[in-house]
């Protein structure tokens, strides 16, 4: 089938469905559920509260396949260079054994040096001049953070070893205020940078560099593609830990990037994330399309995004330790996705990667889910939420829950003026105040949600969730036909900063627009 027969078979799909309300799709079939949810071992994901059916699904199949998503996933894993415009192969699944690594690189041996200096940290063999360390920082930004902070809040019941903690801005505040309590003698500082080069991660190295003063030599290591940047900047080679340029930022907690985790965790845990992601990669290359996770998960966000047409996503983990989970996948999906012209570099023909955000439920519902729910814009949820709690107490669980699924019903059905009407008048109101307050308390419903649930968050589980995620992004790449594993739209950014750079220091005049010249009058004026 042509890309221009699969998507029309899709938009046909939409425009019988749109119209259809939620409520009417589950009254029109109690199999609804059944139908529409998948499983792999404990993780199950539920479509049942999208605006399709088993037409549709079956109808965005075809698109993946004709989108040839199957043969661009095994080039992939065969090392082709498919990340087409920096000529690159895009492995990250062989840091977990979910793809064979280029011959010569060794992942085993690089994550068994690296585990072992993690545990070495942790047993307090390598010791700060002041004692065993009590304390990680990790200085990197992007995916040399992301990840790892993400991880690290995810898995906080896992931690045994020393504090860590991440310092990614520029701002020189979130370095201060992240030592302030620490002790330099007993303080090991890691700098995560792919490149080595970048302007916020040698900004923050060079800070904790002075801030370690004599201890810095024995305390700090780094992890990098750049060996020799990290010997200029004073790192002894055994304190470097190295990954390969097969491996993306956003896509790199697996390798040595994973650093901070594994002294928090230990070399076992970061070993169950690492297993868990390699399910998801076993499932992913064999499962057949129209029962792979990954796959469907992204064909549901292209029904979303193209044949709906919502430009954002909610992603609301019911989970306070999975609070950066939402920003990790906004660097890993909007870095990836975020592009505007295909592979062979002419604009795409359908809109791509929508905006992701989110925030942990259930506090989400107390500031902006009455957008959600009352809004004029529709925005879908994903909802991810463990069936049991890990260290925390089992009723408050039962609470959680209890409001994410009654978020997503809330959403999917609403309630309708007939309802609200009926249950004032029970209630005894005023005819009067009835036709006062109903419009205010009609939900119109009919708002989609997807619910990811598993058994419980557990290093295996966080790296299956993460490896959802990252395959997702890569159908979705697929079937838009962009390449997802470069980022050039950050670079423009950094480029004009340089001379502004200057302009602030210093007083060089910049060639600049009016509006950031005045600005820049404006703060030298109130920065005096
Ligand atoms: O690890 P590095 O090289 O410091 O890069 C950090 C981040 O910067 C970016 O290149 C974006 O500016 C990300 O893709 C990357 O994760």
């Amino acid at each position: 089938m042509s890309m221009t027969d699969a998507w029309a078979a899709v938009d046909a799909a939409a425009a019988r469905l749109r119209a259809v309300h939620l409520r009417d799709l589950f009254a029109g079939d109690p199999g609804r559920f059944g139908r529409l949810s998948w499983q792999l071992d404990d993780l199950t994901i539920d479509f049942s509260k999208e605006k399709l059916d088993a037409a549709a699904i079956e109808s965005l199949v075809a698109l993946a396949r004709a989108a040839g998503v199957e043969a661009l996933r095994d080039r992939m894993v065969a090392g082709e260079p498919v990340n087409l415009t920096e000529r690159r192969a895009v492995l990250h699944m062989a840091l977990r054994g979910g793809a064979d690594a280029p011959a010569g690189d060794d992942v085993a041996g690089t994550l068994d040096r690296f585990l072992g200096f993690a545990e070495a940290v942790r047993a307090g063999k390598v010791a700060g001049s002041g004692g065993p360390f009590t304390d990680v920082v990790n200085i990197g930004i992007g995916g040399s953070d992301l990840g790892p902070v993400m991880a690290a809040r995810a898995l906080s019941p896992d931690r045994d070893g020393p504090r860590l903690h991440f310092v990614s801005n520029v701002d020189g505040a979130h370095f201060a205020d992240t030592v302030a309590a620490l002790d330099p003698a007993r303080t090991l500082v890691i700098v995560s940078s792919k490149t080595f080069t970048t302007l916020e991660t040698m900004a923050n190295a060079r800070l904790a560099r002075d801030w370690l003063g004599r201890h810095a030599a024995a305390q700090m290591a780094a992890v990098s593609t750049n060996i020799a940047g990290c010997a200029a900047f004073g790192i002894p080679q055994a304190r470097v830990f190295s990954f390969w340029d097969w491996v993306g930022g956003r896509y790199s907690l697996w390798s040595a990037i994973g650093l901070s985790l594994a002294i928090g965790i230990g070399a076992e845990g970061f070993r169950a994330l690492l297993a868990g992601a390699q399910a998801m990669d076993r499932h992913f290359r064999e499962a057949p399309l129209e029962r792979n996770l990954p796959v469907l998960l992204a064909l549901v966000g292209i029904w979303r995004r193209n044949a709906m047409g919502w430009p954002t996503v909610a992603l609301i983990p019911y989970d306070q330790r999975l609070e950066r989970f939402p920003a990790y996948v906004q660097q890993l999906d909007m870095e990836s996705n975020g592009k505007r012209v295909r592979r062979d570099g002419t604009p795409v023909a359908t809109a791509t990667g929508p905006v992701i955000w989110g925030e942990p439920g259930t506090n989400a519902q107390h500031s902006f889910f009455q957008l959600l729910h009352q809004g004029t814009d529709i925005v879908p949820v994903d909802f991810i939420a463990a069936a049991r709690p890990r260290a925390a107490d089992a009723g408050h669980h039962a609470l959680l829950l209890a409001n994410c699924l009654a978020q997503g019903q809330a959403l999917a059905f609403g309630r309708t003026a007939a309802e609200v009407e009926a249950e004032m008048r029970a209630d005894g109101k005023p005819e009067d105040e009835i036709a006062r307050l109903a419009p205010h308390r009609t939900f119109p419903g009919d708002r989609p949600s997807t619910t990811i649930l598993f058994r419980e968050l557990d290093p295996f589980a966080l790296g299956r969730l993460i490896a959802l995620f990252e395959h997702k992004v890569f159908v979705q790449g697929a079937v838009w036909g962009v390449n997802s594993y470069d980022q050039w739209g950050v670079e423009l950014g950094k480029a004009l900063a340089g001379p502004l750079i200057a302009a602030l220091r210093d007083g060089t005049p910049a060639e600049a627009d009016a509006s950031t010249r005045g600005l820049l009058a404006r703060v030298r004026e109130l920065g005096r």
